[in-house]
């Protein structure tokens, strides 16, 4: 008898509409039928891979803030603290640079662990102070995270499949940008849309000719049923 592998997916990039904003309707319903765990690993804040987990209809296996925030289904792990980047967006925004997501940033607003920046923003002063506080800046092609080195996608996987009782040899990871090369060394197969940048793209078993939920859909194809 076979089974379908558990799997660990990205958002952005990854199950989004190949023009590359919102997500593609038609990851909806393999995911909801898929018979495995399904682990969605991102780098938005907390409550939107939760509110994608409910709205597919799925349970929620949750790595947020680039493995900042990680929730098991029944317990929540932060590791890393929001302070510190914290004081980045301060010292940034005193500099004259804005964070650049509007007056209410709906996109830091709930965020526990780090902070993103709008790519339209300059990165090279935000490079500086985020160094100075002994942080990282990364770029997803979808925002600038100032983050702890420390944490990463990877290990918020490890900590799911530990609690969760899933083995790692057996999952299927999809991903587009350089957060998700941490997601593709520990899991047992790792494919890279076609979109995907240099770090993911060398870090991934496999790239894919088709490009975001394109991408993803074909994978689900491939791998149904795999173990
Ligand atoms: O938050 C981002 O910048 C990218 O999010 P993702 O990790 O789901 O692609
Ligand atoms: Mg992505």
């Amino acid at each position: 008898m076979t089974a379908d592998p558990p799997l660990v997916l990205d958002i952005d990039g990854t199950l989004t509409r190949p023009e590359g904003w919102g997500i593609d309707p038609r990851i909806f319903d393999p995911l909801r039928e898929w018979d495995a765990p399904v682990v969605i690993a991102t780098g938005k804040a907390f409550p939107y891979p939760v509110a994608l987990c409910h709205f597919v209809g799925i349970p929620e296996l949750v790595v947020a803030e680039n493995g900042g925030v990680v929730y098991t289904g029944d317990d929540v792990f932060f590791t890393a603290d929001r302070q510190a980047a914290q004081a980045v967006a301060e010292e940034y925004r005193a500099a004259g640079y804005d964070l650049g997501w509007g007056e209410e940033d709906t996109v830091n607003r709930w965020r526990e662990t780090e902070i993103a920046v709008n790519l339209e923003q300059p990165i090279d002063p935000l490079r500086e102070i985020a160094a100075e506080y002994g942080l990282e800046v990364i770029d997803t092609g979808y925002a600038y995270h100032v983050k702890d080195a420390a944490p990463n996608k990877g290990d918020g996987v490890e900590t799911i499949a530990d609690r969760v009782g899933i083995d790692l040899a057996d999952c299927v990871a999809v991903g587009d940008s350089i957060n998700d090369a941490s997601t593709f060394e520990v899991v047992g197969r790792s494919f890279a849309v076609g979109n995907a940048d240099q770090a993911a793209t060398e870090a991934a078993d496999d790239v894919l000719d088709e490009v975001h939920a394109d991408g993803a859909l074909a994978v689900l194809e491939r791998v149904r049923g795999a173990v």
